[in-house]
């Protein structure tokens, strides 16, 4: 029987309800339907057409991706789509382009940091794309530190004016999407500088561009970086660089929600966090961390249909050879990236969740969830891109020559993707903000101040530095609280360490200095923690469809125990688990790929298959 045949055959034999599972991934069934709907939409219009796009010349590419955001955005306005519809409909054209920045950064940065009357006047534009915005925080000399930044901002009471400049070749805004050719508008981040006194960076909207001709406005110098990594991918978007000569905007152009300048050119702080300029970047973090499941589930996607059908070697009696698929190697490379496009998806909407509680609690002037926020968007973003990156190149390992191709989809993939491990905040700066997160909750537990949320296991490090993980056999293994509590062990132990090898160092920025790299490991240890600790909670909801929430515990299972495979060496520095643990727990993880594997061939396929069946639930 042919193996695709044979798949038919074993599909329809598949253990739980696809449809259902689709709900599961898609978040709701309303949310199912609108990806659906969109889905459809997209693939049927040949505008929107993108197996061209490796063969275009950068031109060709920038005016083909112009061409589809203008048709996007008169199928969103003919059909009235929704925000959520809208949002579909960008993500299935599946390629960087202007209008992220203009939707993703512009927009909210004015909603969170302008405002009344600035958001009164600017939206209204900006929703009707009357005008095209850009984030341009960036500059060539300074990216992850934004204090750092050199273009000044200087009030002259004179005229009511700001002067917008860049002092130094450095300054020169550098890299924000949508500057190069399109954007009328920039969201400049700037030195406010008034009556000599420089008072730290905050944002600015200035015009760029006529809209009238869209020529550059006097003193002001703009264009495109150049091409980027890979042929096709990123080079749809119009990176570009800026540069201002004594650019004079009116006062009420300064973003006044976080802090204002009076008519006299008096800076007033309001009592709100300074950090809330940040906020913009804190808002696309937790996007970032939902889109990585969907980059994720396609690679690996491609890479489960590649090791069903491919066949190597072990040829008997002439018969067929083996598939590659029940090699287990490629099972123990597979597999894991599976569960971890489920694990990822179900933490990047417990993050949505978060982000939308802090902001109706800013709403109401309450701050007390801004540190942890801060820290789990920075820490997932990093944790979540870098694993998404390194998993869409082991799936291209995992397709041998043929994932070199560009036909296969994943060169393009890995390099439209790649840069989220650096843009919205490089990652291991961001991992260092977790560590002060981490350091600081640490410093505070003698004080009587209760850890909460997602550090509150922290209130618990007594008891977890000294408990020992109750793993007799390897099926212990497959108990959840078992496992969260070595996850909960190894976090608090390395930020405990962390904390007391800093007492060792003449000051704090000493200590964090000569201690970053094992600080960084601390930080990933607690948020790879968090990603562990959410997928439990969804697994504590209840799941509706036939074998769905079985399949969804086999995921966690692999996603947990392979993750603790990889990190042994913590568990055990860390001493929360012994060597024999750790070896149970890998024995635990080879039965996960391979206990379908004794039961009977076919049920091997099945396995596959249902690895199959789950990801068609994850590419719509
Ligand atoms: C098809 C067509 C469709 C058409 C139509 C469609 C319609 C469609 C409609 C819909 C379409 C929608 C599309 C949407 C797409 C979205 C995705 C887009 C993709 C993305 C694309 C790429 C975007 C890329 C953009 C970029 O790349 S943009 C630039 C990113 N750049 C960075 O990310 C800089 C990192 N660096 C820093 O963030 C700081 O520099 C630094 C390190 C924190 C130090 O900051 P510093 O001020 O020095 O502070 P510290 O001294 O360290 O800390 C001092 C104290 O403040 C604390 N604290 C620091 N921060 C924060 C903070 N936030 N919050 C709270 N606290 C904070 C810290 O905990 C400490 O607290 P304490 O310990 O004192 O208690
Ligand atoms: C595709 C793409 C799109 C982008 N879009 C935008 C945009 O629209 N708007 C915008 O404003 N910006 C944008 N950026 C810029 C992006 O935000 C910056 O590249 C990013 O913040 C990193 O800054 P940097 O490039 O200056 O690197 P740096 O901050 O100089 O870091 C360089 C290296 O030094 C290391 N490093 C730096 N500081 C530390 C530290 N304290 N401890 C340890 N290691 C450290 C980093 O890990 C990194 O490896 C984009 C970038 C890319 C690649």
């Amino acid at each position: 029987m042919e193996a695709l045949d044979y798949h038919a055959e074993e599909r329809r034999k598949a253990e739980f309800d696809v449809e259902e599972m689709k709900i599961v991934w898609a978040g709701s069934r309303q949310a199912y339907e609108i990806s659906d709907r969109v889905a459809r939409l997209v693939a049927s219009d040949p505008v929107f057409r993108k197996d061209n796009r490796t063969m275009l010349s950068r031109k060709d590419l920038f005016k083909d991706t112009l061409r589809k955001a203008a048709h996007a955005w008169k199928r969103i306005i003919e059909l009235r789509l929704s925000e959520e519809e809208a949002s579909k409909l960008r993500f299935f054209v599946d390629q960087p382009v202007f209008t992220d920045l203009h939707w993703g950064m512009f927009i909210p940065a004015i909603k969170g940091q302008g405002n009344e009357e600035q958001q009164q006047k600017w939206l209204p534009m900006a929703y009707k794309m009357q005008i095209i915005g850009c984030y341009a925080q960036t500059e060539l000399g300074h990216g992850s530190n934004v204090q750092g930044l050199e273009t000044t901002a200087t009030f002259d009471p004179e005229t009511d004016e700001f002067v917008i400049h860049s002092p130094t070749l450095t300054s020169s805004k550098w890299w924000p999407g949508g500057l190069g050719k399109v954007s009328t508008h920039a969201l400049i981040y700037a030195r406010l500088i008034t009556d000599g006194q420089d008072h730290g960076v905050h944002g600015f909207i200035v015009q760029l561009r006529s809209l009238d001709d869209h020529l550059p406005l006097p003193g002001i110098t703009v264009g495109d970086i150049g091409m980027k990594f890979g042929s096709g991918a990123y080079n749809s978007m119009d990176n570009g660089v800026l540069r201002f000569d004594h650019v004079r905007i009116l006062r009420d152009q300064m973003l006044m929600g976080v802090s204002q300048v009076t008519r006299e050119g008096k800076f007033m702080q309001s009592d709100v966090p300074r950090q809330l300029v940040y906020g913009t970047m804190v808002y696309v973090r937790q996007k970032i961390v939902a889109d990585a499941s969907c980059a994720l589930s396609r690679a690996v996607c491609i890479a489960t249909r590649y090791s069903v059908v491919r066949r190597q070697f072990g040829s008997h009696n002439g018969g067929p050879e083996t598939q590659v698929i029940d090699y287990k190697t490629q099972q123990s490379r597979l597999f894991p990236l599976l569960a971890s496009a489920y694990a990822f998806r179900f933490v990047g909407e417990w993050l949505k969740w978060l982000y939308t509680d802090v902001t109706q609690r800013l709403q109401a002037s309450d701050f007390s969830t801004l540190p942890e926020v801060h820290a789990c968007t920075a820490g997932l973003k990093s944790v979540t891109t870098s694993a998404t990156a390194d998993a869409i190149e082991e799936c291209r390992k995992l397709c041998g020559g043929h994932g070199y191709l560009s036909s296969s989809g994943l060169p393009e993939l890995f390099a439209v993707y790649v840069p989220a491990c650096t843009y919205e905040g490089d990652n291991v700066v961001l991992l260092l903000q977790v560590a002060r997160f981490l350091m600081k909750t640490v410093s505070q537990l003698g004080s009587g101040k209760k850890p909460v949320g997602t550090i509150a296991y922290m209130g618990r490090s007594e008891h977890l530095l000294q408990c020992r993980c109750e793993v007799e056999r390897a099926e212990d293994w497959l108990k959840p609280n078992v496992i969260l509590e070595a996850f909960e062990a190894r976090a608090a132990r390395m930020s405990v360490t962390c904390a007391k090898n800093l007492n060792n160092f003449a000051n704090q920025e000493e200590g964090f200095a000569q201690l970053a790299t094992d600080l960084a490991e601390a930080a990933v240890a607690h948020v790879q923690l968090i990603i562990v600790s959410k997928f439990i909670e969804k697994l504590q909801q209840d799941i509706p469809g036939k074998g769905v929430k079985r399949q969804l515990e086999i995921l966690f299972n692999v996603y947990a125990l392979s993750l603790l495979h990889k990190h042994l060496g913590d568990f055990v520095a860390s001493g929360c688990i012994t060597p024999k643990q750790g070896a149970l727990a890998n024995e635990q993880l080879r039965l996960l790929y391979s206990q379908v594997h004794f039961d009977n061939p076919s049920l091997l396929l099945y396995m596959v298959l249902l690895l199959e069946r789950l990801l068609q639930s994850t590419s719509f």
